[in-house]
């Protein structure tokens, strides 16, 4: 059995913030796992330095199941998502040192591939429809099956998912919150004038998707995907505020555009009801803030039992070791729906090699053993960690809203 002898944080900036764990065990195999909480990075790092790495050293590294009940019982105050987000790169680390003892990727503990690749969305985003519709288009030709399309709302500032840089879209962008704002009715009204020219130009062969991140209240949720229903959307994500599981009931009343909700959740008990109910179609819960792969895989059996599909989320601020877990996973599980791929820019690509690539709108974790995924340590170091928030919105009259 490999013991555990040590493990560290490394914090790194390559352009964003990144927390890694690396766990060393005394076979000399070694494990990553991603512990990174968008703008809440330090407190992950603590929790793990202070609170979860004295408990792991002299264990066996290959009882991962025990270690995670252990962290997840033992700490009494379950659940959030600065624990959730340690416990699961403790999780992936550990998988990363089972399959490399073992000599297989990772996907291959798990149960072997249940498909050939993994279908992933991009992002496109405009200052208006005509430059998402051309962004979107551009995605396609890239060789994309799918693409998530977010439009500016006339006069609303910063509206969520516009961005300057098209290809590597970042909201943490300041050391204190940026100030943005929000709008309803226009946005109301612009939502579907964007599907309408999307499905216009790029045709019925594409997945589209649209996050409201959030914004609406249930009746103005049902409201919209009502109104998108002619463009056939993939999924309506994140439509009114994760918390507020009861209005998924509502907004269910009054669309059949499939829902898609979970990026901010950190356990099953989060998606229970939801699944259970069949108030939702994809359960976007991810591999780095939802206990890891331990716990992720028995989320998505659970959903398989009522034909919800996963959609992992899988935006920049998901380091690569978390992306090469997620496509291990995603690889493995029969009820995969989509997965989320906002590419990293070169120089994190460069900081943390990987395995996993990219062809013709289909994304493979490679055959590497473990999760494929490394960081270098030296080059981490040269790019020290640098405060970045997530940004607020208010509302016109000045009143805080959801971001
Ligand atoms: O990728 C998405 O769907 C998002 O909603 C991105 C989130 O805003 C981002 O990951 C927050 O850290
Ligand atoms: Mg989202």
């Amino acid at each position: 059995m490999p013991v555990i002898t040590a493990a560290r944080t490394i914090v790194t900036c390559p352009g964003r913030n990144f927390v890694t764990l690396k766990i060393e065990t005394d076979a000399g195999i070694s494990g990553v796992g991603d512990a990174t909480l968008n703008g809440r990075e330090l407190a992950v790092d603590a929790y793990l330095a202070e609170h979860v790495i004295p408990c792991l050293i002299g264990r066996d590294a290959h009882r991962i199941e025990d270690i995670w009940q252990y962290l997840y019982r033992g700490a009494y105050w379950r659940r959030g998502p600065v624990t959730m987000t340690a416990i699961a790169a403790v999780d992936m680390a550990l998988w990363d040192i089972k399959a490399k003892v073992a000599g297989l990727p990772l996907y291959q503990l798990l149960g072997g591939a249940c498909r050939e690749g993994v279908m992933v969305y991009g992002h496109a985003n405009g200052e208006t429809v005509d430059e998402t519709v051309a962004q979107a288009a551009d995605y396609v030709a890239r060789g994309y099956k799918a693409v998530r399309l977010q439009t500016a709302v006339p006069g609303v500032k910063g509206t969520y998912g516009v961005s300057k840089d098209k290809m590597f879209y970042e909201p943490a962008d300041a050391a204190l919150p940026t100030e943005t704002q929000w709008a309803t009715e226009p946005y109301l009204r612009t939502a579907p004038q964007l599907f309408d020219a999307a499905r216009e130009a790029l045709g019925w062969d594409v997945h589209l998707l649209h996050d409201v991140h959030h914004r609406l209240t249930p009746i103005e949720a049902g409201r919209l995907g009502k109104d998108l229903e002619p463009y056939r959307l993939f999924w309506m994500e994140d439509a009114v505020a994760a918390e507020n599981q009861a209005g998924f009931r509502l907004i269910r009343q009054h669309t059949t555009t499939p829902l898609a909700v979970g990026e901010v959740f950190n356990s099953i008990w989060d998606c229970k009801t939801l699944i259970e109910e069949q108030l939702i179609d994809y359960i976007r819960a991810t591999v780095v803030h939802a206990g890891g792969i331990t716990h992720l895989r028995r989320i998505a059996a659970l959903a398989d039992l009522y034909k919800v599909r996963t959609g992992c989320h899988g935006a920049t601020d998901l380091s690569p070791v978390a992306m090469a877990a997620a496509l291990h996973f995603d690889l493995s599980i029969p009820n995969f729906g989509i997965q989320e791929y906002m590419r990293h820019t070169p120089e994190t690509d460069a900081v943390f090699p990987h395995a996993y690539s990219f062809a013709d709108g289909m994304m493979h974790p490679g055959e590497a053993p473990g999760l494929g995924v490394d960081i270098d340590e030296d080059l981490a170091a040269q790019h020290p960690y640098s405060p970045a928030c997530l940004p607020v919105a208010r509302l016109p009259d000045g009143s805080m809203t959801d971001w």
